[in-house]
């Protein structure tokens, strides 16, 4: 059996609602693949529950399958049998039948039924207020299409919005869990791994990983019958019309274009018109608005960059999308030669900044860093960027950080250019200063001497040479 990773936050929280009296609703959400049915199966293993997997279908025949679980799961053959039942009906049987045990109802891809039935919210609400809340019943609520979850049933106005105890917006795992996936794989293949995979559980799994890197891109990416070769066109096509400018869009962005304007300028479009496109994908956890971390109102803020908010959909649209006629033509060895010549210096330091703040964060939690960091991201104005900022926001101290992916060991100077940066931040309330400085090839000699003497800089080789 395959084995399953993390989420015991996610886990410990539906053990509470589950165990707490009385009835509870949960909704779980998040996009496509991140591992939700996984979630609510790896919850409801050894537990009584009806897990129904809604579809595109009519809604009669959802209603039918329905009423077949659970007329399944109560034993009960003549239930099974009635024709022309509505959801009022199945929801009476099973209030009917519950007895003192909880048991746990499950409507995984929810959304679909609120496409077939746009009422259907209001229906569920319905059943909820005169016939389950009453009952010992865990109620959860599952779907991807993420601001569809958050108008349905997240919503204030929407008619579920006041009967739910929880949420969950499930996340692509982190950096730290992909040696779960990839046990024979050193320190520095997982960074390479994860900036081309990301966190999707999905992609970590389907991608068959021999120990060398470029021959599994081939492999399993490059290969035209492969899972992941067309992945981002399944995943964009399932849930939008006209993929066509959200492909400009986010080919645009992967070319590394951040700003509005300079995306709107490369499609030779106006600004106006992207806002609804932009708007979608990040509806749709594809993309993600950052922000100076020092901003105080991130809302109003004018200095919002764009990025592709997962690592493979952004590896896809730099290295495989743009040579697609070339792939399509069976010129594996053109697409590769690309990608073996930009990957390190156009993809991998950048996602080696990511996992070195996951890392700095990681250390703050265990109490490894002189400070407890609440708030972490860049910092950047016109001229120049800080790729770590790490705030406590009880003391007022502030972590700053460089990290350098090369082959060069790194020396004093970067210090010196760090801190004239962080001369150049604007932020109230600061007491403490912190220096950390991750480098993947190690430090000079004198600079090591240097950071002995100083109490508030930390270096870090990462990754560990094996
Ligand atoms: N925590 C996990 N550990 C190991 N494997 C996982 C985990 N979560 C998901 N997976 C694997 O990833 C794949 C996708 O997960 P899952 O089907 O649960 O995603 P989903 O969010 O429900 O997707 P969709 O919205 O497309 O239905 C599954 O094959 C599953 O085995």
């Amino acid at each position: 059996m395959k084995k399953f990773v993390d989420r015991e936050v996610e886990l410990q929280f539906l053990e509470s609602q589950f165990s707490q009296n009385g009835p509870a609703l949960v909704v779980i959400y998040g996009r496509r693949r991140v591992g939700k049915t996984a979630l609510i199966k790896q919850f409801i293993k050894n537990k009584k529950a009806i897990y129904f997997l809604a579809t595109e279908e009519v809604e009669s025949q959802n209603i039918n399958n329905f009423k077949s679980l659970v007329a399944k799961f109560f034993n009960n053959s003549l239930l099974e049998k009635i024709q022309n039942i509505t959801w009022e009906e199945i929801f009476e049987f099973i209030t009917a039948n519950i007895e003192s045990e909880k048991i746990i109802i499950v409507i995984d891809e929810f959304q679909y039924l609120c496409k077939v039935n746009p009422s259907f919210a209001s229906i569920l609400q319905k059943i909820w207020d005169e016939r389950l809340k009453e009952k010992n019943v865990f109620l959860i609520l599952c779907g991807s299409l993420i601001n569809m979850m958050e108008q349905q049933v997240l919503n204030y106005s929407s008619p579920l919005y006041g009967r739910r105890t929880g949420q969950i917006k499930l996340k692509p795992l982190k950096f730290k869990y992909l040696k779960e996936f990839f046990p024979q794989a050193t320190e520095d293949e997982l960074i390479w791994l994860y900036a081309i995979l990301g966190g999707v559980p999905k992609y970590l799994e389907v991608f068959n990983y021999k120990g060398d890197i470029f021959e599994s891109i081939r492999e399993n990416i490059l290969n035209k019958q492969s899972f992941l070769y067309e992945e981002p066109l399944f995943l964009l096509e399932r849930e939008i019309q006209d993929i066509g400018t959200y492909f400009s869009l986010i080919k645009s962005i992967s070319m590394g274009n951040h700003k509005l304007h300079q995306i709107a300028q490369n499609l030779s479009v106006h600004q106006t018109r992207l806002t609804k496109y932009i708007n979608t994908l990040i509806d749709l956890d594809m993309l993600r608005r950052e922000i100076p971390v020092t901003e105080e109102y991130p809302e109003k803020s004018k200095k919002g960059l764009y990025f592709i908010n997962d690592n493979f959909l952004n590896f896809w649209f730099k290295f495989v999308y743009p040579f697609k006629e070339q792939l399509e033509l069976d010129n594996v060895e053109f697409v590769l030669e690309n990608i073996k010549r930009k990957i390190v210096t156009e993809h991998i330091s950048y996602v080696y900044e990511d996992v070195c703040r996951e890392y700095a964060l990681e250390l703050s939690n265990r109490s490894e860093l002189p400070l407890k960091v609440s708030k972490i991201g860049r910092w950047w104005d016109k001229n120049d960027e800080i790729d770590i900022v790490g705030i406590d926001q009880t003391s007022g101290s502030i972590l700053y950080g460089e990290c350098k992916y090369t082959n060069a060991k790194v020396d004093i100077d970067l210090f010196y250019s760090l801190k004239q940066k962080v001369s150049k931040v604007n932020l109230k309330n600061k007491t403490k200063e912190y220096y950390i400085i991750f480098s993947k090839s190690g430090f000079t000699e004198r600079f090591l001497n240097f950071a002995n003497e100083m109490k508030n800089l930390i270096l870090i080789n990462f990754p560990k040479r094996s």
